[in-house]
C-alpha cells in the first residue's frame, strides 16, 4: 500500500509516519524543506525514540518528494496512492491544495478508486477545509475520485534536536480518531486509528483540553518569563491556572456531550501529567506558536470561552485570563506574534481582539475582556 504524507515535520515523521509504516504502507513524504527530503531519500529510514523508555521504532521504506520542485512526481504519487495524509499546519492547507487537486485530476483519468485525504491538523474540520480548497481549484467533480474524512490527532512531539536529522523523540501516548461518514469504499486499515461515527465530541474534547491547557501553560509561562514548558510546569501557580482553565472547558464539554464528570476529571489529570513529562523537552515558543490562529473564533480559547458564557451564564475567568496572556504574547521570531503586537499598537488590545475574532462590542466575551482592560 502506498501513502503520500504532506509535511515531514514533527508529527508527520513522529506519529503519522510511524502508524502508516506499522500498517504496511510505503510512506512518501512531500515537503518544501529540501534538506529533510534529501535526507529521507538518502537514508530511507529513521528512528522514533519513545521519551522516558528504551523503546525505539525503525520506520523504513520511506522516501521524499519536494512538493514544489517535483510537482510532476507528486501528482503521479497521488494518482497511484491508497491514502493521502497531511500535517503541515492549518494555515498551510491552502498552499498544498493545488498539488492535491493536480494529483486527483490525474487520478480521474484512471480506474483507481476514490482516494481518502485525511488532514491531521489541530483544528476543527481540517479535511473539510482542505476539500473546500481543492474543490475551488478542481471543481465538484473531483469528489468522484476522492473523499476528505475529518480527524483528530494527539501526541506531543516537540521540536527535535537529535544527532540524526530524521530521528524523532515522542511521548508514548497517542490518539488518532477518524470520522467514518465521509469515506467512499473500504476504511483504510491503519493500526492505531479509531474510527467513529461523529468526530465532533472527540475533536472538541482534544482541542479544548489538551490544546487549551497547553496554550494556558505557554502563554502564562511566557508572561512569567519562562522559555520551556518544564519551567512553566514547575511553577505551582501556572499549574493551578491550567487546572482551573480546564475545569471551565470541562464544564462546557460535559454540558455539550454528556461526558461522565469523573472520567473527564481523570482525562484532565492525565493531560496535566503529560505536560509534566520530565523526559520531553518542549518550548513555550512551539506550544504558543501562531497566537492569532490560537485566538481565532473557532479555536481552543475563544470558542470554549463563548460557549461557557452561553451555557453557564457567567464569565469563564480563567479562560479569559489565558486569552489576556495570549493577547500580550511576544516573540520576535513568530510572524503571528509580531503581527499581533502591531495590531495591539495600532488598535489597542481590545481592538486587536475584535479584529482577530471578528466579534463586536455586542458579544459577551468582548464585553468581559473590555471590563478586564478597564
Ligand atoms: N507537534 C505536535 O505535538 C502536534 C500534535 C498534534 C497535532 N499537531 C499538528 O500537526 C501539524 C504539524 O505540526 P508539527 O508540529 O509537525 O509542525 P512542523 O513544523 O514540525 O511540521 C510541519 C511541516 O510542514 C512542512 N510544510 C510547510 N509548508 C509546506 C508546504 N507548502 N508543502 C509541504 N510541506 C510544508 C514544513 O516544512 C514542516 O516540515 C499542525 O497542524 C499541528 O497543530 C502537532
Ligand atoms: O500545534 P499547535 O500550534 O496547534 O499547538 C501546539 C501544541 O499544543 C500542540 O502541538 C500539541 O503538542 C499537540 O496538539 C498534542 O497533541
Amino acid at each position: 500500500m502506498k501513502a503520500v504524507h504532506f509535511g515531514a515535520g514533527n508529527i508527520g515523521r513522529g506519529f503519522i509516519g510511524e502508524l502508516l509504516h506499522k500498517s504496511g504502507y510505503d510512506v512518501r513524504f512531500a515537503d518544501i524543506n529540501a534538506e529533510v527530503i534529501d535526507e529521507l531519500n538518502e537514508k530511507r529510514s529513521y528512528t522514533i525514540h519513545y521519551a522516558g523508555s528504551d523503546k525505539q521504532v525503525e520506520v523504513n521504506g520511506v522516501s521524499g518528494i519536494h512538493s514544489v520542485e517535483e510537482a510532476g512526481q507528486l501528482s503521479a504519487a497521488i494518482r497511484e496512492a491508497d491514502l493521502v495524509t497531511t500535517a503541515v499546519g492549518p494555515q498551510v492547507l491552502p498552499h498544498i491544495a493545488p498539488s492535491i487537486a493536480a494529483g486527483l485530476k490525474e487520478r480521474s483519468r484512471t480506474d483507481n478508486p476514490p482516494l481518502p485525504v485525511i488532514a491531521c491538523e489541530n483544528m476543527i474540520g481540517g479535511s473539510t477545509r482542505l476539500k473546500e480548497e481543492v474543490v475551488e481549484i478542481a471543481g465538484e467533480e473531483i469528489l468522484g475520485v476522492s473523499c476528505f474524512p475529518d480527524s483528530a490527532v494527539d501526541r506531543i512531539v516537540p521540536i527535535q534536536n537529535n544527532e540524526a536529522m530524521l530521528d524523532v523523540s515522542v511521548e508514548p501516548y497517542f490518539e488518532w480518531v477518524v470520522e467514518k461518514k465521509d469515506f467512499k469504499g473500504k476504511l483504510p486499515d491503519i493500526d492505531g486509528v479509531t474510527y467513529v461515527e461523529d468526530l465532533e465530541p472527540y475533536i472538541e474534547r482534544k482541542l479544548f483540553t489538551v490544546n487549551t491547557g497547553h496554550a494556558a501553560v505557554a502563554y502564562k509561562g511566557a508572561e512569567k518569563g519562562y522559555e520551556t514548558i518544564r519551567e512553566a510546569m514547575d511553577d505551582k501557580e501556572v499549574v493551578e491556572h491550567v487546572r482551573r482553565t480546564l475545569e471551565e472547558t470541562g464544564k462546557v464539554l460535559i454540558a455539550r456531550y454528556g461526558f461522565e464528570k469523573n472520567s473527564h476529571e481523570r482525562y484532565i489529570e492525565k493531560i496535566i501529567e503529560r505536560f509534566n513529562n520530565p523526559d520531553l523537552s518542549d518550548f513555550v515558543a512551539r506550544v504558543g506558536r501562531g497566537p492569532i490562529r490560537k485566538l481565532g473564533p473557532y479555536d481552543r480559547l475563544v470558542k470554549p470561552a463563548r460557549t461557557y458564557i452561553q451555557t453557564m451564564h457567567e464569565d469563564p475567568v480563567n479562560l479569559i485570563e489565558t486569552i489576556m496572556s495570549a493577547l500580550t504574547y511576544e516573540n520576535s521570531e513568530d510572524q503571528e506574534a509580531v503581527r499581533l503586537k502591531e495590531l495591539r499598537t495600532r488598535m489597542g488590545t481590545l481592538g486587536a481582539f475584535k479584529e482577530i475574532t471578528g466579534l463586536d462590542d455586542r458579544d459577551e466575551l468582548v464585553e468581559a475582556i473590555a471590563k478586564k482592560l478597564d
